[in-house]
């Protein structure tokens, strides 16, 4: 079932090692059929390189697997939350890119100051806070989610499609698997240049109207966010 689903998974999951995303497998990718609710995810542990689009692990949005054979990624519940919470998403992406689990780590959200940035994020990149012992020792991929979303609560993801989860590292969404990698690429990239700039000029900013102007053009008022 959904094999051209899986297909578009397997080839979001390498396209992570291709724009240098991950090491090992530091990252996962899924995507969503939203008309029967299945999601699509790569297997936990597998190499990139020895993974297979029939390998891709198909659940339904409560993690209850339907077809695979294969253990999914063990981020599967925050992906899942994600898509249960953001009605509009169809591709989520972890990683642990170097620059944006930077500043994930540093506990710091990545500020908009040029229109790379504006063009794909309405503002800044969140961190969410730091987990509570509970959360970290209860489920803690359900319970990343849960902050993700608490973070969200009044922030529309649409328009900032991406956050950072403090002490861990990036997810991303979008219109579908191959959109949520565009917008890790972009973090990454964004993260990089943010932290360069910031060295250089400490205090830099970016006007509304700019940002405006960079998002809104290429996106519009409410667009639902898209490559
Ligand atoms: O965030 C983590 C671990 O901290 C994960 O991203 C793993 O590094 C990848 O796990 P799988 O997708 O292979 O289960």
């Amino acid at each position: 079932m959904l094999e051209k689903l899986k297909e578009e998974v397997f080839e979001a999951n390498l396209d992570l090692v291709k724009h240098g995303l991950v090491i090992f497998t530091w990252g996962n990718v899924s995507g969503i059929d939203r008309e029967r609710d299945l999601v699509v995810i790569k297997p936990s542990g597998v190499s990139y390189d020895q993974m297979k689009p029939k390998d891709m692990v198909v659940m339904n949005l409560y993690g209850q697997v339907v077809e695979g054979n294969l253990k999914p990624s063990s981020d599967t519940p925050t992906h899942l939350v994600l898509y249960r919470q953001f009605q509009n998403i169809g591709g989520v992406v972890h990683t642990h890119s170097e620059w944006a689990t930077s500043w994930a780590q540093a506990g710091k959200g990545i500020p908009a100051i040029g229109t790379t940035h504006a063009d794909y994020f309405y503002g800044e990149i969140p961190c969410t806070r730091k987990m509570t012992k509970e959360e970290i020792e209860g489920e803690y991929e359900l319970e990343t989610g849960k902050v993700i979303i608490e973070r969200f609560k009044d922030m529309n993801p649409d328009q900032i499609p991406g956050v950072l989860v403090n002490n861990h590292g990036p997810f991303s969404w979008g219109t579908n698997a191959d959109n949520a990698v565009h917008n890790a690429v972009v973090m990454e990239e964004v993260a990089k240049m943010t932290f360069r700039s910031l060295q250089l000029t400490p205090d830099t900013t970016m006007s509304q109207e700019l940002l405006d102007k960079h998002f809104l053009r290429k996106h519009g008022k409410n667009a639902y966010y898209g490559q």
